[in-house]
């Protein structure tokens, strides 16, 4: 179970609990996806000594099962009843490890409580060895969100895309998703013509307009597990620079793949990528990451950049996305999802990444 294998971590690593509010590292332990909770503080208090206690809304009742909890009512003060929960854990001080996105009203209801006897580290410390290596079961969810977003890629081609907004394309492949999946992983972006040399364009007004070159990024979740996937689409003819600008990322993210390997450092595989464009005369006009972990959140560790320092291990899923952007002009971006399996890489989003005309 994994939330007895991180109490391991944390006692190993010397912290005496950790506290932990909604959002991923909540659902990677407790299973409960708690909707929505917002300003109801909801707190998974865990104990180095093997005991955890949940401090949750009444309202998500029905929501927990075959779980220590302690309700609280609107209208109670929650805090009364997070000191009898740390009375029952014994946990009266020590070194504390507190989800880094915590709300900072509940944080500091919690230093109260401990009266300068809590000394709180962020939880991302111990939790991210768990998250980053991804078991079979989570990779095949990968898989599942991958071939969500592949399905809509091959589908929106046979759309009619002259003359659409950004805003309604963008609005027609977060429609599908929905469709297909349990949600979007986030806004997707359609940037099309000289916006695509903003690399997290806002879909606007524009219209897809003949020799257009558009950057469509966009994702799914499935069963809490993301994808994320970018191909760089062009309508009609492009102008000849952009599709050499093509051809460039494309050899970059290839590079980059080939070198994902068991052992191999995160940062290796940003270089290849970002020798590759570099090589070709756009070195500055990539101005991000190669990639980024993929799992429960969109973002998350390894981060495959410059500064890339973990080793790349069985199990870790992550994207590999370079760019280039010419302000002016537009831009490329070719993303695929990927997973360390059997001490390889291996492609979870296999869309085509040839340069397709419609
Ligand atoms: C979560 S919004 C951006 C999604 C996109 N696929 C993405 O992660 N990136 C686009 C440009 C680089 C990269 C990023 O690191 O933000």
């Amino acid at each position: 179970m994994r939330l007895e294998r991180f109490i391991l971590e944390m006692e190993n690593a010397g912290f005496d609990g950790a506290i932990v509010s909604p959002g991923a590292n909540f659902y990677y332990l407790t299973g409960f996806n708690l909707h929505e909770t917002g300003e109801r503080p909801t707190l998974l208090v865990i104990s180095s000594d093997g005991a955890y206690h949940l401090l949750a809304p009444a309202m998500y009742r029905n929501q927990i099962s075959n779980f220590p909890v302690t309700f609280w009512s609107d209208g109670e003060n929650p805090y009364h009843k997070l000191s009898w929960i740390f009375g029952e854990l014994k946990l009266s001080g020590g070194r504390l490890l507190v989800e880094n996105t915590m709300r900072a009203d509940w944080l500091i209801n919690i230093l109260k409580l401990g009266n300068g006897r809590f000394e709180l580290h962020p939880l991302s410390q111990v939790i991210r060895e768990l998250r980053m290596r991804k078991d079979e079961k989570e990779i095949k969810l990968m898989e599942h969100a991958a071939k969500v977003v592949d399905r809509v890629f091959d589908e929106l081609l046979t759309w009619d895309l002259l003359g659409i907004s950004e805003r309604e394309l963008a609005l027609k492949i977060e429609l599908r998703i929905r469709e297909l999946s349990d949600g979007i992983s986030f806004e997707p972006i359609v940037a099309s013509g000289e916006n695509a040399a903003n690399p997290h364009h806002e879909p606007g007004e524009r219209k897809l307009r003949k020799g257009d070159m558009v950057i469509l990024d966009y994702g799914a979740r499935w069963r809490g597990y993301c994808s994320d996937i970018t191909r760089t689409i062009a309508i009609g003819k492009p102008n000849e620079r952009l599709v050499e600008i093509y051809e460039t990322v494309r050899e970059a993210q290839e590079k980059a793949f080939r070198t994902v390997r068991e052992g191999v450092m995160a940062r290796e595989v940003d270089s290849a990528a970002r020798e590759a464009i570099s090589k070709a005369g756009y070195g500055e006009y990539f101005p991000h990451r190669t990639g980024h972990g993929l799992g429960l959140e969109v973002h998350e560790e390894p981060y495959i950049g410059p500064d890339g320092d973990v080793v790349l291990g069985e199990g870790m899923t992550f994207t590999i996305e370079p760019g280039i952007y010419v302000p002016g002009l537009g831009g490329v971006r070719i993303e695929d999802d990927v997973a360390v399996v059997d001490g390889r890489g291996r492609r979870l989003t296999r869309s085509d990444r040839e340069l397709i005309l419609l």
